[in-house]
């Protein structure tokens, strides 16, 4: 049997997105940022395995997070809390649609999205001395059809880039999302339900 956590005013967020630093502070989680030395290295934990599906990819990507976070709060004199990470990305077709290397690459997923569906997963996990614990938001998003003038604009607005799908729902991305099903703030980086009840699970205080 594992270890009943001692209760926790705070938590460390491993993560490195703006988004999820906002989402957190929307339900009142006391946090500390544990960012990466090497932003390289950890852009590099997102290199995709071939044949993998996209729900394997964002939960291996998230927990791969998480080791990476527990090194580094194990190496450093910080005061010890639950970590939570998380990992986003956009499917269709079966394809893997992450952050846009360029223009160009964020023009092209923006047009494979126009005028139809597709799914956002997000994985999110909080570990802490009661092991690591994950849970996976997946939501249907339909896009409206965009023109190529409206996909130009967009990509030129700056918004697609460090984007899963090359998009924001919280931003001007807003225009074109005709419908979703599932969970906004699970579309935005972190999917506020399940993250509060991992939270909850692990004794943080909020
Ligand atoms: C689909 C979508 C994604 N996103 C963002 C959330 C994530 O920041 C990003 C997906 O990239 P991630 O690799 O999940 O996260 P990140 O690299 O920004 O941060 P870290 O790995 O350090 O935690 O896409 C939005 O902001 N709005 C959206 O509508």
């Amino acid at each position: 049997m594992q270890p009943t956590p001692a209760p926790s005013a705070f938590i460390y967020l491993a993560s490195q997105s703006p988004r999820r630093r906002e989402l957190l502070g929307q339900i009142g989680v006391r946090f500390e940022l544990l960012l990466p030395d090497d932003p390289a290295a950890a852009e590099a934990l997102e290199a995709e395995r071939p044949g993998e599906s996209a729900r394997d990819y964002v939960v291996r990507v998230c927990e791969a997070k998480a080791s990476a976070a527990f090194e580094r709060l194990r190496a450093s004199p910080l005061a010890s809390a639950p970590i939570l990470t998380a990992d986003t990305t956009v499917t269709v077709d079966g394809a893997i649609l992450g952050k846009p290397a360029d223009a160009a690459h964020a023009a092209d997923m923006l047009a494979r999205l126009a005028g139809r569906e597709h799914q956002v997963l997000t994985a999110v996990a909080v570990g802490g001395t009661h092991g690591v614990h994950a849970a996976l938001s997946i939501s249907t998003v339909r896009f409206a059809p965009m023109r190529a003038a409206q996909i130009d604009a967009y990509v030129a607005s700056g918004e697609p880039f460090g984007k899963a799908g090359a998009y924001g729902i919280q931003g001007r991305a807003a225009e074109f999302v005709a419908q979703i099903e599932g969970s906004y703030s699970g579309i935005m980086g972190l999917p506020l339900y399940e993250t509060a009840a991992l939270l909850r699970a692990a004794r943080v205080e909020f």
